[in-house]
C-alpha cells in the first residue's frame, strides 16, 4: 500500500510556516477550547440533550500528542530519523462542522493517530475552509503550492489527504506535487492500518480484498507515471494496454479472494451453527476504535486480547465465556472498533464477521467518555450499528474510562439520569459488578417469560433453561418439573407445546370442541389452534423488540 514504503531520507530544518486562523497551519492549541464541566446539580428533571452533556463533560486529550506544536520550534529534535515523515490536508466545509459531525480539528487529530498507529511521524498539518472540496485537486490551486513548500521545509515523503480522494484528485494531485512526494488518503491508511494488523486467515483475505478494490479504479496512476517517464503518445498507448493487463489480472485476483473468503465463511458458519444448537446468550460489545472495548474483555475474563492506545488494536472477533451474578454463563464478544468516514470496501469486507452481532442477544456500546469527540464516535457507531440492520437491537450503553474524566462524579450523575446507560473504568474496575447486573436484566429483558411443565422424559430441556434462560422456579411435580423463567425467544419456541398456559388453553379448546360435536358441528380445533400459536409468537417477537 502507498503508505509504507521505505523512509525517504531527508534532513528538513523544521521551520513551519503559521498563517491566519481559519486558513493556515494548525497546531492542536489553536483548536476551541472544548467545553467546560458542567459541575451544577440536577438538570431540573429534563431530559437534556444528551450531546452537549456528553461533549460538556469529556475531558480535552486533545493536547496531548501535539503540545510540542505550540510554538512551532521544536519539531526537528523531536522527529523521529527512523519513521518516514508525513503531512496531513484537511478540508473544512464551511456552513458545516463537516458531514460527519466533526470539526476539521478532530478529524486531524485522528487522522494523525492513524498515521502513528501505522508507523508514520507526523510533522505538520494544514486545512483549507471551503464552500465544497474541489473536485479537481480536493484542496485550491494556492494550497497546493503551500503544501508544497511545507513538505521541502519538513523534509516529509508522504503527504496524507483525511478524506477519501477520487481516481481523478489522486491523479492531479501527483501531477501537481511531483513524483517525489507520496501521496496517500484516509482510506488507503486505514486499509493500510488493516493489513498491518489483520491476523487470522479470513482477516487477511478480507483485508486483500478491500484493498484491491480500492486500487482497481485507481490503476490510471501507472498510466501518469508511463506518460511522465516518455513525454510521447506513443507510450501512452503502451501504458493503456498495460492497464489493461492489470485491471485483469486484479480481477482475476479479487475473485479467487471471494472464492477463498466464501470458503472461510463456510467454517465460521458451521461454528456459529455448533453454537446455536447449545444457546449460550451473546453480549456483543461494539463500540468506535480505542474506546476500551478490548481492555473490558481482558478484565472480566483476562482474556488477553490485545489492547492497546493504538486505533484498531483489534480485528478478529474474540469470544470468551463471563459468568454473571447467580452464576449463569454468558458468551463476551470483541469485536472490530468503528471509525468515522469508515472506508465503504470495509465496511463490506467486515460484514460478514460483524454478521455475528447479529446473533447476539445484547450490545453493549462501549464509548470512550473522555474523548473530546465522544458524541461524534457516537452517531459515527450508530449509524454503522443502522448499516448492519442492528439498530434495534437490546442495547446497554457503556461510558467508559470514566476514571479519565475531569469530573467522575458529573459523568457518573448524567448516566445514572439517562436509561440504559451504566458508567464504568474497563482499567479500573470500577462499575463493573453494576454492569454485570444491568447485563443480567437487560438479558431477562430481552428474554420471553415462559411457564412449562417439562416431562421427567425431556430432562434435558430443564438444563438448557438454567444454562441459557433466567430461572425464577422450578418445581418437581408428580409428572414433571414445572418451570418458571425467561429464555432466548428460540427456546420459548420450542418449548411452546409444553407450555401450562397453552395446555389449559388446548384443553379448553378440547371441550369447546367434543360440545360442539356432541351438537353436529365439525369444526377442526387444529386450525384454530395454529392461529393461537401464530398470535402467541407474534407477542413474543414483539416483547423482543
Ligand atoms: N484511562 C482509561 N484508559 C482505558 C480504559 N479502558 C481502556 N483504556 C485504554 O484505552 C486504550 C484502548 O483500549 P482498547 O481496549 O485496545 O480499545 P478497543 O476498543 O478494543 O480498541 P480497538 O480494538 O482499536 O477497536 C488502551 O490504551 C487502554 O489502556 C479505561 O477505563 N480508562
Ligand atoms: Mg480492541
Amino acid at each position: 500500500m502507498a503508505c509504507t514504503a521505505a523512509a525517504r531520507s531527508s534532513s528538513g530544518n523544521g521551520a513551519r510556516k503559521r498563517g491566519d486562523d481559519q486558513d493556515g497551519w494548525l497546531s492542536w492549541n489553536d483548536a476551541p477550547d472544548t467545553p467546560q464541566l458542567k459541575t451544577g446539580g440536577g438538570s431540573g428533571g429534563e431530559e437534556t440533550d444528551w450531546r452537549s452533556e456528553v461533549r460538556g463533560l469529556a475531558q480535552s486529550l486533545r493536547s496531548q500528542s501535539f503540545d510540542s506544536d505550540s510554538e512551532g520550534t521544536e519539531w526537528d529534535s523531536a522527529w523521529d530519523e527512523q519513521r518516514e515523515r508525513c503531512f496531513l490536508v484537511g478540508v473544512q466545509l464551511k456552513q458545516q462542522r463537516s458531514r460527519h459531525g466533526y470539526s476539521v480539528h478532530e478529524s486531524l487529530e485522528e487522522l494523525g493517530r492513524l498515521a502513528d498507529t501505522a508507523g508514520l511521524e507526523v510533522v505538520g498539518h494544514t486545512y483549507q475552509l471551503l464552500d465544497d472540496v474541489n473536485p479537481r485537486t480536493y484542496i485550491g490551486s494556492g494550497k497546493v503550492q503551500e503544501i508544497m513548500a511545507a513538505v521541502n521545509s519538513t523534509g516529509a515523503s508522504t503527504v496524507i489527504f483525511d478524506d477519501e480522494l477520487s481516481p481523478g484528485q489522486l491523479r492531479n494531485l501527483e501531477r501537481a506535487l511531483g513524483e517525489s512526494v507520496r501521496l496517500c488518503d484516509r482510506t488507503a491508511l486505514i486499509l493500510d492500518i488493516f493489513s498491518q494488523r489483520a491476523a487470522t486467515r479470513e482477516g487477511k483475505l478480507q483485508v486483500e480484498l478491500a484493498q484491491s478494490e480500492y486500487q482497481l479504479p485507481r490503476l490510471t496512476r501507472m498510466w501518469t507515471h508511463l506518460e511522465r517517464q516518455s513525454g510521447s503518445g506513443q507510450v501512452k498507448g503502451m501504458g493503456e494496454k498495460q492497464i489493461e493487463v492489470d485491471r485483469r489480472l486484479l480481477k482475476g485476483r479479487m475473485a479467487r479472494l471471494r472464492k477463498d473468503i466464501e470458503e472461510v465463511r463456510t467454517h465460521r458458519r458451521s461454528y456459529r451453527e455448533r453454537r446455536a444448537a447449545a444457546p449460550i446468550p451473546v453480549v456483543a460489545l461494539v463500540g468506535y476504535t480505542n474506546a476500551g472495548k478490548s481492555t473490558l474483555l481482558n478484565t472480566l475474563t483476562n482474556a488477553g486480547v490485545l489492547a492497546e492506545d493504538k486505533l484498531f488494536a483489534t480485528l478478529d472477533p474474540t469470544t470468551r465465556r463471563v459468568e454473571l451474578p447467580g452464576g449463569k454463563a454468558v458468551l463476551f464478544s470483541d469485536t472490530v472498533g468503528f471509525i468515522q468516514k469508515l472506508p465503504t470496501q470495509l465496511v463490506a469486507a467486515f460484514r460478514a464477521t460483524l454478521e455475528e452481532i447479529k446473533d447476539a442477544s445484547l450490545l453493549l456500546h462501549v464509548v470512550d467518555v473522555s474523548h473530546p469527540s465522544a458524541s461524534a464516535q457516537i452517531d459515527a457507531v450508530n449509524r454503522v450499528l443502522e448499516d448492519l440492520g442492528v439498530e434495534n437491537m437490546p442495547t446497554l450503553n457503556v461510558w467508559n474510562k470514566v476514571d479519565a474524566c475531569a469530573d467522575p462524579a458529573v459523568v457518573q450523575a448524567v448516566a445514572s439520569r439517562r436509561e440504559n446507560t451504566v458508567c464504568i473504568s474497563g482499567l479500573t474496575g470500577e462499575g463493573l459488578p453494576d454492569l454485570m447486573e444491568r447485563v443480567s436484566a437487560k438479558l431477562q429483558d430481552s428474554m420471553v417469560g415462559v411457564h412449562v411443565l417439562i416431562p421427567y422424559s425431556q430432562g434435558e430441556l430443564v438444563d438448557e433453561i438454567h444454562r441459557t434462560g433466567v430461572v425464577s422456579s422450578a418445581e418437581f411435580g408428580p409428572t414433571g418439573t414445572e418451570v418458571h423463567a425467561h429464555v432466548p425467544l428460540a427456546l420459548a419456541q420450542r418449548l411452546g407445546p409444553l407450555r401450562l398456559a397453552t395446555a389449559a388453553a388446548v384443553e379448553q379448546q378440547q371441550q369447546q370442541q367434543q360440545a360442539a360435536a356432541a351438537a353436529g358441528d365439525d369444526g377442526s380445533w387444529d386450525s384454530v389452534d395454529e392461529e393461537e400459536w401464530a398470535r402467541l409468537l407474534a407477542a413474543e417477537e414483539a416483547q423482543l423488540r
